[in-house]
């Protein structure tokens, strides 16, 4: 009798998982699972029982409804008793190899589909379990080297599904900052386009934002929705949880605990983690002050039509403070965040973003400083607070705020930084600070008939200006129109501008493209900005 009821339930739970119901099916799974242990506590059965066996599938399809779920924790807790019953399952195996390649641990997921491979049944499915092997084999390289080539994608226009790319760590690690609690800091010398490290959303919400108050709407639903998986991704594992309470929530930074970096690569272990209690007031603080606008300033998403809206969490990213001289910039991939160096880093130099646009004055930026909660403490802030006390720096700042000549103002601010004796970088800071009356003059034919020979070449302002604050497109977009010009109509640019665009562009979209994608991308980011 008792075995009828068995049977009854189990097929109800298989029917359950052919109909993709996963959470009905799950909790009938757990019901015969518990009768299943009852029957053989009391029977005592032999290891290779039929009722073992009848455990062992039904642990693994439930590992399966649970991994459909995204209850990766769980799920692989099924697939480890069912392989403690029978350590060559092979629907377990496959099962086991699938989740952990999904957690990006690529090769303990090669170890399953390899094990798996070697059973009979494995012949009626070879074609599929051989692409999981080559998968998680091309995912464990790139983890390993970070050698992402994302131009034929780039040259295919962002053709069918975004590029595989698996999670990787170059030279880091995280320290304290002195601008502020942790900071993220390169290990080693690294030049322009560098990739630093590509990590996977912990959860996105995207959406197309309707204009005005409907959009705002849209924004606080997306905003919640974003809350909620957090939340969700917290709750079931243990290891997410652990590294989420790990971000800042913007209070007392400097006492926060400084976590191996080791701890973010996608191999670090789930079992150290203990189950903490999820608090959800700390939750939202932490998205507030850690998640990221994907669109915003030195970031760029490819592959995604413009008009867009998307917001996310990312671990690792979180860990980058702001800077008015950033050093590294995120493209963004599908699900993925690639950072990569905007300028050359130097070993012990602090990883930094813009949260903001830099391309503007101290004044500005303290404001946008400001709104984001912190006062921004980086080398170039401080420079210039020294300098915001001269007269003549009011002077041209009144002067650009009354809209007199652009090429003028560059002039005087020449002219100025040579009495002030502003040199080296601090040059670079400051034309950064001023590049809208710079991007104006050299833009204009105009301005550039006037002022042109008396003041600095367009190259030699561009060259401080990224060497001080990193690649950006807008600068990148008036030197490639400035030199056209100087090449004269026939668009006679040399071989040496040229590997000047380049090694600007490396540092807008990293070493990743090669120089034909490369070419494309900055081709259509300048129709955009043309629009
Ligand atoms: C995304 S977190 C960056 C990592 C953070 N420092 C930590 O310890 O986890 C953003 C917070 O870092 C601090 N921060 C970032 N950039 C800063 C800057 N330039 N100056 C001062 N504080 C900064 C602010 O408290 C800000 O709310």
């Amino acid at each position: 009798m008792e075995e009828e009821r068995m049977q009854q339930i189990r097929s109800k739970a298989k029917d359950l998982l052919l109909i993709r119901e996963w959470n009905e099916s799950v909790q009938a799974y757990s019901h015969f699972i518990s009768l299943c242990q009852d029957q053989i506590s009391k029977t005592h059965q032999e290891p290779d029982s039929k009722l073992r066996k009848s455990l062992c599938l039904a642990l693994s399809n439930r590992a399966e409804a649970r991994s459909r779920m995204q209850d990766f924790a769980e799920a692989l807790m099924d697939c480890d008793r069912a392989l403690e019953i029978e350590s060559a399952h092979f629907k377990t195996l496959l099962c086991k190899g699938k989740i952990l390649l999904s957690l990006n641990r690529y090769c303990l997921a090669l170890d399953y589909f390899k094990l798996a491979l070697l059973d009979s049944q494995a012949s009626l499915d070879c074609e599929s379990i051989n692409g999981y092997l080559e998968k998680c084999k091309k995912l464990e390289f790139l983890s390993r080297t970070g050698a992402f080539n994302l131009s034929d994608w780039v040259m295919n226009g962002f053709c069918g599904k975004s590029p595989e790319l698996g999670e990787y760590i170059g030279a880091l690690e995280i320290k304290r900052s002195e601008m502020g609690g942790r900071g993220l800091f390169a290990t080693k010398n690294v030049d322009c386009g560098t990739l630093l490290f590509v990590t996977k959303a912990i959860a996105t919400e995207r959406s197309i934002l309707p204009s005005g108050d409907l959009g705002k709407n849209t924004q606080l639903v997306m905003w919640k929705n974003l809350i909620d998986k957090v939340v969700e991704s917290a709750t079931k594992c243990h290891r997410t949880h652990h590294l989420i309470s790990s971000l800042s929530t913007g209070e007392d930074e400097d006492g926060l605990e400084v976590p191996d970096i080791s701890l973010f690569r996608p191999e670090a272990e789930d079992k150290n983690f203990l189950n903490e209690k999820l608090d959800m007031g700390k939750i939202v603080s932490i998205l507030d002050v850690n998640s990221l606008i994907e669109d915003s300033t030195s970031s760029k998403v490819l592959g995604k039509n413009k008009g867009y809206y998307g917001v996310g969490l990312w671990l690792l990213a979180s860990f980058i403070n702001h800077s008015c001289n950033p050093n590294a910039r995120r493209l963004h991939i599908g699900d993925y965040m690639i950072v990569h160096a905007s300028r050359d880093i130097k070993a012990g130099e602090e990883v930094t973003f813009a949260y903001f646009d830099v391309l503007s004055p101290l004044s500005n930026r303290r404001e946008m400083s400001k709104t984001w909660g912190f006062d921004c403490g980086c080398k170039r802030c401080k420079f210039e607070k020294c300098l915001c006390g001269k007269q003549e720096m009011r002077e041209i700042e009144m002067g650009i705020e009354r809209g007199l000549e652009v090429g003028g103002m560059v002039f005087r601010l020449e002219e100025g930084m040579r009495r002030w004796t502003v040199r080296g970088k601090e040059k670079g800071y400051l034309r950064a600070s001023f590049w809208g009356v710079y991007g104006k003059t050299f833009g204009c034919e105009k301005e550039m008939g006037r002022w042109g020979r008396r003041i600095p070449a367009v190259e030699a302002v561009v060259d401080s200006m990224v060497e001080a604050v990193g690649s950006d497109e807008r600068v990148l977009r008036v030197l490639k129109d400035g030199l056209k010009r100087n090449g004269g109509g026939g668009g006679g640019v040399g071989m040496v501008e040229r590997e000047r665009e380049m090694k600007l562009g490396r540092g807008v979209y990293g070493k990743g493209m090669k120089k034909q994608a490369m070419r494309t991308l900055l081709e259509l980011s300048f129709q955009e900005q043309k629009i």
